[in-house]
């Protein structure tokens, strides 16, 4: 096999790139029906796989789980996820054959094996689907020709696709057909079916491509949602503990900070969480997000480029061939930090605090998310997926902080994304190592403590045009639009 993107002409590669259809919630009036009768079968109950089931099963879909052998006979905990929550479990044998749509939401590095493995017990004119494209674009994976081979890739953590499910919500979506196999040319059908099962169509549905979704999702996975809030939490903790801040509320400040700050950006974008600064703190704010643009463009192309020509993949394949050997290391090295050993202190910071004290964490979020919509869109993702995968989703990685800091997230996320958050952040470290030498408790642990709210007008006219006039604002505000079942979570 080999990378099914490096195969095709660069005029193929930016159609696929480019694919990216905004579907409107008139295109889902069918809902689940296409999937109604069908035997849904999921591969892996985990971070995606148990919190699709539950939210399929509830769209009033018929689910049930396939693991491996030693999985059920050993009762491991995606044995005990899946039948604990009274779905029928089976092994391949038993029910692959059985199965109208087989759900692929195995660990990445073992697509390979797992769809080896199961596409003999697949009966003819099934359905394979996926919840990432890397094995299909990444690895080239052949899928038999009469199976239909569909992509719905929820642009969220799995935990958060079922919270904001039983919210009445959703979680943004990209559905696709890879377009090797569409033999009975219903496989769009299948996959809006079966991202109105999730909810998705309830945030938002891109009509996407593999090409388009990996291309997209390993890039704001590894920048923005992942890597810049790990390095963001280690070097602001780091300072305020250098500065002589209480270590108790510097682990606080960043482990609920991030999903305060986000929060704002998750209903009114990057202006509305700078809205919620005093004007100083503001233009503050945004000269250290401009520093820090200036300083991380280059990793940020970096990563996006690598992505692209499959370097990425290259490397992150190399240790999976050697028992991921850098990732546990790196996983370990994460639970060592001293934000990660310092529990939140038992000490009240007010939702205004977390902005008022975080004017860095602020402009490190501003600067991430910019940054990466900027070299998506610039690598030819679409504006509206670039979205989802820099903006939209923060705030619900910086739920999964909340919870229990790194630990949730990289448990949460993908080992993909887990991988690629560790790359960014062992070059981001030492990138910000000289930005931070200026960097005081005026930003981050104390806040300005100004008297006034007095600026240069000059100055804040220029400010608020410039955040209001990025593009990611734009179409921020129009998907936004979309979302009048978002909830509010903080
Ligand atoms: N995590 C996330 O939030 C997101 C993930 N995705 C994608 O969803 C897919 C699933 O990822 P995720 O939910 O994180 O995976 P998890 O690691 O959370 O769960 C993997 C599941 O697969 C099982 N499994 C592991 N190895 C094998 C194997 N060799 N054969 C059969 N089953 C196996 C595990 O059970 P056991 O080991 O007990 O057999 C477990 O139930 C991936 O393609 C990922 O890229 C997409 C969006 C977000
Ligand atoms: C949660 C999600 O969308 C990620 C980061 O892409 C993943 O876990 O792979
Ligand atoms: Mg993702
Ligand atoms: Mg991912």
């Amino acid at each position: 096999m080999a990378n099914y993107f490096n195969t095709l002409p660069l005029r193929e590669q930016l159609a696929q790139l480019a694919q990216c259809e905004f579907m409107d919630a008139g295109e889902f009036t069918d809902g689940v029906d296409a999937l109604k009768g069908k035997k849904l079968v999921i591969v892996g109950c985990g971070a995606q796989g148990l919190n699709q089931g539950l939210n399929l099963r509830d769209s009033g879909l018929d689910v049930s789980y396939t693991l491996r052998a030693s999985a059920i006979s050993e009762r491991r905990q995606s044995f005990l996820n899946a039948s604990e929550n009274g779905f029928t479990v089976g092994t391949y044998e038993e029910l692959i054959p059985t199965a109208d749509v087989v759900l692929n939401l195995t660990p990445d590095k073992q697509h390979t094996a797992v769809v080896s493995a199961i596409m003999p017990l697949m009966k003819k004119d099934s359905t394979l689907a996926y919840s990432h494209g890397f094995n299909i674009v990444e690895e080239g994976m052949q899928v038999r020709e009469d199976i239909t081979v569909i992509m719905v890739a929820p642009k969220c953590p799995g935990s958060e696709v079922r919270e904001e499910y039983k919210r009445g919500f959703g979680v943004p979506t990209l559905i696709a057909v890879h377009p090797e196999n569409d033999p009975q040319g219903h496989g769009l059908a299948q996959a809006k079916a079966y991202a109105a099962g999730t909810g998705g169509h309830r945030a938002g549905v891109l009509k996407s491509s593999f090409i388009a979704e990996v291309k997209s999702d390993l890039m704001g996975e590894q920048t923005i949602l992942c890597g810049m809030l790990q390095t963001g939490s280690i070097l602001c903790f780091d300072k305020m503990i250098e500065k002589g801040i209480d270590a108790g509320y510097a682990s606080k400040l960043i482990q609920y900070g991030w999903e305060v700050i986000t929060e704002a950006l998750k209903y009114g974008g990057v202006t509305n969480m700078l809205d919620r600064l005093s004007n100083p703190a503001k233009v503050k704010a945004f000269e250290l997000s401009e520093e820090l643009k200036v300083i991380m463009r280059p990793l940020y192309n970096k990563h996006q480029d690598d992505i692209i020509d499959g370097t990425f993949s290259r490397v992150m394949m190399e240790d999976w061939n050697n028992d991921d050997a850098n990732l546990l290391k790196w996983r370990s090295e994460t639970a060592e930090t001293n934000f990660e050993k310092t529990p939140a202190g038992d000490v009240e910071i007010s939702e205004q605090e977390f902005f008022d004290n975080g004017i860095l964490m602020v402009a490190m979020v501003k600067a991430g998310v910019e940054l990466a919509f900027e070299t998506m869109t610039a690598a030819g993702i679409i504006e509206e997926s670039a979205y989802y995968e820099s903006l939209h989703e923060t705030p619900l990685i910086a739920n999964t902080i909340a919870r229990k800091k790194l630990f949730e997230m990289n448990r949460t996320i993908s080992d993909t994304a887990e991988y690629g958050c560790y790359l960014y952040n062992h070059a981001c470290l030492p990138l910000l190592a000289d930005f931070m030498k200026n960097i005081d408790t005026d930003v981050i642990g104390k806040g300005l403590g100004e008297q006034s709210n007095q600026v240069d007008n000059q100055t804040l006219i220029q400010i608020n045009a410039a955040l209001r006039e990025h593009p990611v604002e734009k179409v921020g505000a129009k998907l936004r639009g979309y979302m009048s079942a978002m909830k509010k979570i903080v």
